[in-house]
């Protein structure tokens, strides 16, 4: 189907590569001696130089990308770790024909400035520029738009098997981390890989890290090939000074050998894949890019599924590196300067300003306290502690808390198992990566009526991360399920009271909020707040008797009182705004008697249109009382149209680009006002 936004990110990116300074020459300027890189731009130029330069086109790489990303903000870690392995691969493979995947593609920046787009650096992530993942709009050299973990090699095998009826069929390569190994689904294709007898080179980009360290079985058998590869190597340091010693050297250097002949035995590095029919090779240096060339060159065209395991540095080259906790996985844009003279304004005296807490705070606080008050609340992340808050609840309840890895699917199905025994287990996954686990919060949990609380942290628009990140389906996935009961806080203090609630709801339970920070200031004090029930919504403005009402969801609640203060104030018209707090169970009671007063409700969400909170308004309002007698209010739907947000430097800007920001909804409030339909207001 046409993208909507027919810009498309290629043209996007080049339009903005203009406004923007070279990059690269304005790097390459700071430094003469780093010039090699400044004359890459495409892969054909890195085959072009001798071996003994790569190294160097490796250190301006790696350095370009320590000065841009901090500038910028983005993923910047995993990206430091595979220079030497991106440059290898664009050495030795020709990805103009064979086929390239990078799983997440989080770490796909080296690729993208080896393959025509380092001058566009400047706009990574930012709106109308560079995706943060692999985008096909972008570059042939991208061949899918990927931010979810763990299927590089289920689309390389299907890739290696739809060619592989050509002549001579390209090669296909999957690169894959250790921790996205650990998705099912990767071991899904590696099953079926290994039992067939298709040609795919699956790269195992080894760095021991996650966004937090990598957890789980997998990561300490892999911890154990790279410890018998230091044992190996000492051996070999060994087995030389050994051999030094007069007389009795060689003696000693036979029994060594005969040691090691019995530990090869105990312990075959990488004998897991082998038995799934995997050829494993490694491991090797991940950063030895000439190594790592003469290693390609060696398996390139070895025949079946062959797995080279790389041992890799994540954020290699950064000073902070080794000491961060999350060894720089992600960092945020470098704050702009102040211009010079400039000198900022004196804090207001008086009252000092309240400081913005984002929601996810407001959770991880929430969950902190309400597991101090019952010991049945288990915490469950899939390789999200930070993201989601976890961390800060782990500090406290360290034995309530489980990283189980990129396994949602297997982190919402254990939920379940300790809801069974007991439990109460809140699984806090960010909305689009709880699509992973769909069927297990439809079987598994809601279909068995477990009282499993799921905490979706990033719903709505995301920013920077975009449409693979954007959490704008859940409404739809989950109200489809019978005994679910589904929320969305609007602000920090309702954060805390729903969670509260929600846990002691005998049935499956979800609440939604946005990436970012709670409303600063809160319209009513926690103290005058009417009881949170559930399947109640509470009206936070009256309007007039043929009127126009909002019923926002969530965080948009906000967005919808900010509109009816301003039409208030303008036009000195009362616009009603209702919090809807739950879309299932729907407050119908509520909504009959607002579609019998006014003529015309808003429903306002940060989701798709279509099966979101306004689907359910419109569903409630066929069988209201009165529905047929023609003088019921219309019903105009706010939400995300049939199609996906680009990434944008802002969550705000991805929602004014599809009418959801104050301006956008104050505009259609005023055309229903003037006595426009709702169908014909666009
Ligand atoms: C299904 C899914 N869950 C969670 C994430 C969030 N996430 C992005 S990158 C990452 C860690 C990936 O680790 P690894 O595969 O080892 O790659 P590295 O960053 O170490 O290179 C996670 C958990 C995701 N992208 N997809
Ligand atoms: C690559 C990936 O999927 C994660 O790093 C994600 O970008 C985190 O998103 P937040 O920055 O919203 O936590
Ligand atoms: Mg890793």
């Amino acid at each position: 189907m046409a993208k909507d936004n027919d810009s498309g990110a290629a043209s996007r990116a080049k339009s903005t590569s203009r406004e923007t300074k070279d990059s690269a020459t304005q790097y390459a300027g700071a430094d003469a001696e780093l010039s090699l890189l400044s004359g890459v731009e495409s892969p054909a130029d890195v085959k072009a130089l001798g071996p003994q330069q790569l190294p160097r086109l490796c250190r301006e790489v790696r350095e370009f990308l320590l000065d841009t990303v901090q500038r910028t903000g983005g993923h910047l870690g995993s990206n430091l770790g595979v220079v030497e392995l991106t440059v290898a691969l664009h050495r030795v493979f020709d990805f103009r024909r064979d086929r390239l995947v990078w799983d997440v593609s989080h770490q796909a920046y080296p690729h993208k400035v080896l393959t025509g787009r380092k001058d566009r650096f400047d706009t990574l992530r930012r709106t109308d520029g560079l995706c943060g993942f692999t985008h096909p709009d972008e570059s042939p050299y991208d061949l899918f738009h990927t931010g979810h973990a763990g299927t590089s090699v289920s689309l390389g095998l299907g890739l290696a098997m739809g060619m592989a009826h050509q002549e001579n069929p390209p090669h296909a390569v999957s690169v894959i981390g250790d921790a996205s190994l650990g998705a099912g689904v990767a071991f899904e294709a590696l099953n079926h890989a290994g039992a067939t007898r298709q040609k795919l080179l699956v790269i195992l980009n080894d760095n021991e890290w996650s966004i937090s360290k990598s957890v789980g079985s997998l990561s300490k058998y892999l911890t154990k090939i790279r410890g018998s590869r230091l044992v190996q190597r000492a051996g070999q340091e060994t087995k030389s000074l050994v051999q030094a010693i007069p007389l009795i050297g060689p003696r000693v250097d036979r029994a060594l050998d005969d040691v090691g002949e019995v530990l090869r035995h105990v312990f075959v590095p990488g004998h897991v894949f082998e038995e799934l029919g995997v050829r494993y090779v490694g491991p090797v240096d991940g950063h030895d890019v000439e190594g790592l060339v003469k290693t390609l060159e060696r398996i390139r065209e070895l025949d079946g599924v062959v797995m080279l395991h790389v041992l890799t540095e994540k954020g290699k080259g950064h000073p902070d590196g080794p000491s961060h906790p999350e060894r720089v996985h992600a960092v945020k844009a470098a704050p702009k300067k102040a211009s010079v003279g400039k000198l900022e304004p004196p804090a207001p005296q008086g009252a000092a300003e309240p400081k913005p807490v984002a929601f996810t705070n407001a959770f991880a606080e929430a969950l902190i306290d309400a597991a101090s008050r019952d010991v049945r609340v288990q915490a469950i992340t899939a390789g999200m502690p930070s993201g989601t808050g976890l961390d800060l609840y782990a500090e406290q309840h360290p034995s309530r808390f489980h990283d189980v890895g990129i396994c949602e699917q297997h982190g919402v199905a254990m939920a379940a198992g300790m809801a069974k025994a007991g439990m109460r287990p809140v699984c806090a996954i960010y909305s689009t990566f709880l699509q992973r686990g769909y069927d297990q919060v439809f079987q598994e949990v809601a279909l068995q009526d477990l009282p499993v609380l799921f905490a979706l942290d990033r719903a709505g628009p995301v920013g920077q991360d975009g449409p693979t990140h954007n959490g704008v389906f859940d409404i739809a996935y989950m109200r489809t399920f019978p005994n679910f009961v589904l929320g969305a806080p609007r602000d920090a203090t309702d954060v805390k009271r729903m969670l509260q609630l929600l846990l002691k709801v005998d049935h499956p339970t979800a609440m939604r909020f946005p990436r970012g920070n709670a409303p600063l200031h809160e319209d009513v004090h926690a103290s005058e707040r009417e009881e949170m029930r559930v399947g109640k919504a509470e009206v936070l403005r009256d309007g007039v008797d043929g009127g126009v009402c909002i019923w926002a969801y969530g965080s948009m609640t906000e967005t919808a009182l900010r509109v009816a203060a301003a039409i208030q104030a303008s036009h000195d018209t009362a616009v009603a705004v209702v919090d809807a707090r739950f879309v299932k169970p729907l407050d119908e009671e509520l909504l009959a008697k607002h579609l019998r007063r006014y003529k015309a409700i808003v429903t306002l969400e940060d989701h798709q249109r279509a099966g979101g909170f306004g689907s359910a308004v419109l569903e409630a309002a066929s069988r209201a009382p009165g529905a047929s007698d023609g003088r019921m209010a219309q019903v105009k739907l706010l939400g995300i149209p049939d199609r996906y947000v680009d990434h944008m430097t802002t969550r705000e800007e991805q929602l004014a680009s599809v009418g959801l920001d104050p301006a956008g909804v104050e505009r259609t409030v005023r055309q229903l006002q003037s006595g426009q339909s709702a169908a014909e207001i666009r």
